[in-house]
């Protein structure tokens, strides 16, 4: 069906979306329609799309309704090749600041608002400019798999993490690793993952922790994205992982250094276990229209 679909441009660290307002549930775009939105030649460009829905009204929302009744909107997330997600971390800050910047949601200082997604219900507050989101339990997954680059010349351990969504790490050993590898292309992991995965390649500062922060770098390859310049589930996988690789001692605070910029990652105990916390900025950039054959 031919239409015009009101949109906004935003972005955290890098990380960019287009986002719409479908309260209802009544857009449905194919996944090709999402890929060539997307698409930074022939669309808008992105990362990923962000349809922001009442969780009353498509079924992923039962579940979120039942974990938590308070958690109204549902983030609708797809990746740029047109496949959804479970979760997205940069997205859920950006979506927070579209949902009250179109009058949606209020969201004053010192309030939580809680927002579902197909890797659970997370909880959000203000945070300076930004917001941080309470990402939940973390779990290890899926092992160590061999992953392969290029210009790697032996295939290096990775760490399996699941953070809603799914996370392989890789430790590198110094700068030139870091930027040597060439993203554009897939990492390949052995085993491989039947539903993708997202892989974030990791270098420690020197010294790792200073004032009882620890300091790392960052490079990510996005599961149906390519590399992007920021993925905040990838920080917080990546600083759970070298956290685990340092061992005892270790600090719970991060910050994580993404070529889009610097977000934070944050370790706590809570109730049902330890909770993980992702903080940094959302930014809206433009609004526009398209029209969609
Ligand atoms: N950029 C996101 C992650 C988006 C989803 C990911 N590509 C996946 O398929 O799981 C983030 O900031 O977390």
């Amino acid at each position: 069906m031919a239409m015009d679909l009101q949109f906004t441009k935003g972005h955290g660290t890098g990380n960019d979306f287009v986002l719409f307002a479908d309260p209802d549930g009544d857009i449905v775009l194919a996944p090709e329609q999402i890929a060539l939105i997307c698409d930074r030649h022939f669309g808008v460009g992105a990362d990923g799309i962000i349809r922001a829905v009442r969780s009353a009204n498509l079924p992923d929302g039962a579940a979120a309704l039942a974990e938590d009744a308070s958690a109204e909107w549902f983030m609708d997330y797809w990746n740029s090749d047109g496949t959804v997600s479970e979760m997205c971390g940069n997205g859920i800050r950006v979506y927070a600041r579209f949902l009250i910047d179109q009058g949606l949601i209020d969201f004053a200082e010192g309030d939580s608002v809680a927002i579902g997604t197909r890797g659970g219900v997370r909880d959000l507050q203000r945070s300076g400019t930004g917001f941080q989101v309470d990402m939940g339990r973390w779990r290890l997954d899926g092992g160590e798999p061999l992953v392969r680059a290029r210009e790697l010349e032996v295939a290096r351990p990775g760490l399996g993490i699941n953070v809603g969504n799914p996370h392989v790490v890789v430790a590198l050993a110094d700068e030139e690793e870091l930027e040597g590898i060439d993203l554009s292309v897939i990492p390949q992991l052995d085993p491989e993952p039947t539903e993708g995965v997202n892989v974030e390649f990791v270098l420690p500062h020197d010294p790792l922790v200073h004032d009882g922060v620890g300091r790392i770098r960052m490079r990510v390859h996005e599961r149906g994205s390519g590399e992007t310049l920021s993925c905040g589930t990838g920080a917080v996988a990546a600083a759970l992982a070298v956290r685990y690789w340092a061992g005892k001692g270790a600090p719970n605070d991060w910050r994580v250094d993404v070529p889009g910029g610097r977000v934070g990652v944050r370790m706590f105990p809570a109730e049902d276990g330890e909770h993980v916390a992702l903080s940094g900025p959302a930014e809206l950039v433009y609004d526009g229209v398209l029209a969609l054959a």
